[in-house]
């Protein structure tokens, strides 16, 4: 409840948040004044006191509904206004933390993130617009309740006992409701997950029938019948219960007109606009319980929102030594000792004790066979993962790897490589160096520079890992890494790249270290380790 609580007030702000109250507030009073001169008509009707035209009473009425429309629209606008602006807050303070996060943790909480920004916010969105709905319907229900205590006393005790029974009801169902919403909430979440399988795995479907209809069965329609039977349940429970309210309301209804009108000494017009005053009270309470799920499924969504942003805590790296961290003047990275592993079990891959010496425009090669932790070690050095222990000094400066200033050392084409369609780190491109490069790498017939966007990224896999490392080079970062970059050459351009590219780069000042497989070129290198069982050895 408070996390409810503080999202609203953190986003609409106290001031909002009570503007926007005390204009549902008013919204109410002027619904339930209506009900109040309408009951006062039917009393004067009844007491054969209404026979002509009244122009006092109709511009009463006139006045009530103009006020109200104008209350209604006001609030309205603001509500949509304010859940708008409230949907992209959210989705871009999502967005925002995940990239402040550390890695380790986005990677955890890949499919909640996702599931967050598609189905969470959105559900809240759409609970914050039935905030107009169950303002003024609050308001009409404790208007209406008022009203019957000022009609008849005895009235209002049958209809506040019925209501009591109501809200136990109600309230000894919530929490199997939470538990079926949390439910309902997990399966969501594997669909999207299966969805996200299955649109990145498309061209494995694509070749096979059998994965395909294995996957459809097991993450789309065995998750889907779950989610229905779930939903099922829950929603079932909730229109149960309105059912109940709706029931016992008209019960209290029945009683009035059957026995308190004829055993208690309750004249006709009190009756009446009790009844009047009762049927309202329905209404709005229906107006309520119709918005019951939606508020429900919302409040598991806030619950899980504010869980998923306390799992992307910001990465807190302290600046200390890297505030004082000048890229420009790099001349040498030491590691000592580094050690790392991966989770809490014994038999998780550990890394080190690494030592590795690298100095400005030096080439480094590292090798080693699969699974002995060259990727790790270089996720471990480019500050994916925080060490267990050891030191890494830049120029003889204890830096954390964990600091941006550091970060900012590295430029790195890794193996899985992401290519956007757009230079994301300069706004005017040197368009004679990318013009260079794209000669260089032997794809200036293929891409072009528009503006700040390549004119295509529907290149074949070894030209787009070209692409990938013009773009690192112009970054001009001090220390460029890759990860089996040449892999995915043909033979004549890995010859190209080892014998003419690598001695350019050397030649511009650039610091290489550099991970591959292909033994031939190993002497290009200036130091070469190798990487076995977690251990880096220099040969
Ligand atoms: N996120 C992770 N969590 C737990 N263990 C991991 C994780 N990533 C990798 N590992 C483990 O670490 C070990 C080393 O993996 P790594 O990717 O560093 O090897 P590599 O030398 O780069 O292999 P390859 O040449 O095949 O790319 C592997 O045994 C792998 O199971």
């Amino acid at each position: 409840m408070n996390s409810k609580k503080s999202l609203l007030i953190q986003h609409l702000g106290h001031k909002n948040l009570l503007k926007y109250s005390a204009i549902g507030v008013i919204a109410g009073i002027l619904n339930f004044l209506f009900i109040f001169l309408a009951t006062k008509t039917i009393d004067l009707i009844m007491s054969g006191s209404y026979r002509f035209f009244d122009w006092r009473l109709c511009l009463q009425f006139t006045g009530v509904i103009l006020t109200f429309i104008m209350v209604r629209l006001t609030l309205t606008k603001s509500l949509i206004q304010f859940s708008q602006s409230l949907l992209w807050k959210l989705r871009k303070d999502l967005v925002q933390r995940s990239l402040e996060s550390r890695y380790p943790s986005i990677k955890r909480n890949e499919n909640d993130i996702r599931t967050a920004l598609m189905y969470d916010i959105v559900l809240i969105h759409d609970a914050i617009l039935g905030l107009i709905e169950i303002t003024t319907a609050s308001v009409i229900t404790l208007g209406c309740l008022a009203y019957l205590v000022y009609l008849s006393p005895v009235i209002f005790g049958v209809t506040a006992i019925a209501s009591i029974v109501g809200i136990i009801v109600h309230r000894s169902s919530l929490i199997k409701n939470r538990l079926e919403f949390n439910e309902s909430h997990r399966l969501e979440s594997s669909f999207l997950s299966g969805v996200n399988d299955i649109l990145l795995g498309c061209k494995e479907l694509f070749m096979s029938k059998e994965k395909s209809h294995f996957i459809f069965k097991n993450k789309i329609n065995d998750i889907g019948n779950l989610s229905i039977s779930t939903n099922n349940r829950a929603y079932t429970r909730l229109i149960n219960n309105a059912l109940i309210g709706q029931v016992l309301l008209y019960a209290v209804i029945s009683f009035v007109v059957l026995f308190i009108s004829i055993s208690a000494s309750i004249s006709h017009q009190v009756i009446v606009k009790s009844v009047f005053a009762l049927i309202y009270f329905l209404g709005s309470l229906q107006s309520v319980v119709s918005l019951l799920p939606a508020f429900s499924r919302a409040s598991t969504s806030v619950t899980k929102l504010s869980e998923l942003t306390e799992k992307l805590p910001p990465s807190t790296a302290p600046e200390g030594s890297g505030a004082s961290l000048n890229i420009e003047n790099f001349e040498m990275l030491d590691i000592r000792q580094l050690r790392f592993h991966y989770g809490e079990f014994d038999s998780a891959f550990r890394i080190g004790p690494v030592d590795l010496n690298l100095s400005k425009g030096e080439l480094v090669f590292i090798y080693g066979g699969n699974g002995s932790g060259k990727t790790t070690l270089i996720n471990l050095v480019l500050g994916f993962y925080k060490p267990d222990s050891g030191s890494i000094k830049i120029n003889d400066l204890l830096i954390d790897n964990q600091s941006d200033s550091y970060k900012s050392l590295y430029s790195v084409v890794f193996a899985d490589f992401y290519l956007f369609d757009q230079i994301l780190s300069v706004e005017e491109p040197d368009l004679n160096l990318w013009e260079r490069y794209f000669q260089l790498f032997q794809i200036n017939e293929k891409v072009q520079l528009q503006g700040n966007s390549y004119s295509t990224v529907q290149l074949s896999t070894g030209q787009r890992k070209r692409l990938a490392l013009i773009v690192a080079l112009m970054e001009h970062k001090p220390i460029l890494v890759l990860d089996e970059w040449a892999a995915d050459q043909d033979p004549e351009f890995r010859s190209t790249f080892y014998f003419l590219i690598l001695p350019l780069l050397k030649k511009e000042g650039r610091t290489i270290i550099a991970i591959t497989h292909d033994d031939r070129y190993y002497d290009c290198a200036d130091s070469l380790y190798k990487m076995e069982n977690g251990c880096l050895e220099r040969i």
